[in-house]
């Protein structure tokens, strides 16, 4: 199955109070992937919120993925994101099996997504494309590095940071299959706006 569509990733602080509500919102208006973001060392909420998560997809036909924890992802029987300090790849490969989705940060690097995918990735994530009000501090990438990944890459590419309604479009023109977004779907005011904006997404993507 191509990975192609809009990839939703969780933020406990601006889902506080509304996380399930918010994430099944997006679901309704389609989530190709869906990441749970948690960066807090809880591991009893995160294993309770991942469950939830894992639930809801089943129903929506979405594939979770956790960030950073394999060993959570293993626990669940889902998929995992890896950035460049989070291990080595091929180990996590073997452990959760070669149909588990792997994703790996790249930042601006055709070099590190080259060897992401020796390694095993499903996919590779460049970014920040944009300003980011969730990881202001992410190293920048820049649009033509996508058009030399879609020359050199075999895998879905995904883009990350700051991506909106708004200046979502380059991106895809530049033949990114995921987009990846926190802030510009659930920095929204109503569970219905957050259903109208993946939908809006979508149509971006030109799926459904
Ligand atoms: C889809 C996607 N792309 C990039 C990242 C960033 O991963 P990482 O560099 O490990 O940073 P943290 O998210 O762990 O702070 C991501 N999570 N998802
Ligand atoms: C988690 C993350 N990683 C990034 C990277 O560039 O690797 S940018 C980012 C935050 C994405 O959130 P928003 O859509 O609100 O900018
Ligand atoms: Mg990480």
């Amino acid at each position: 199955m191509k990975l192609r569509g809009l990839y939703a990733v969780t933020d406990s602080q601006l889902l506080a109070g509304k996380f399930l509500a918010y994430v099944e919102a997006a679901l309704e208006g389609g989530v190709t992937l869906l990441q749970y973001r948690d960066k807090s060392s809880d591991e009893a909420r995160r294993l309770r919120e991942a469950e939830a998560l894992r639930n809801l997809c089943e129903r929506y036909k979405t594939q979770l993925i956790i960030n950073d924890d394999a060993e959570l992802a293993a626990r669940l029987g889902v998929g995992v994101h890896l950035g460049q300090t989070d291990g080595p790849l091929a180990p996590v490969r073997a452990l959760l099996g070669h149909k588990a989705i792997v994703g790996a940060t790249c930042h601006a690097s055709l070099a590190l997504a080259e060897q992401a995918v020796s390694e095993g990735a499903s996919y590779v994530a460049f970014g920040r494309f944009f300003n980011s009000n969730t990881k202001p501090g992410a190293p920048s990438a820049n649009l033509e590095l996508l058009e030399q990944a879609r020359i050199k890459l075999h895998i879905p590419v995904c883009a990350i940071g700051g991506i909106t309604l708004e200046n979502a479009a380059p991106l895809v023109a530049r033949g990114v299959d995921l987009l990846a977004v926190v802030h510009g779907l659930f920095g929204a005011d109503s569970s219905a706006e957050v259903t109208r904006r993946a939908r809006a997404f979508n149509e971006l993507l030109q799926i459904k």
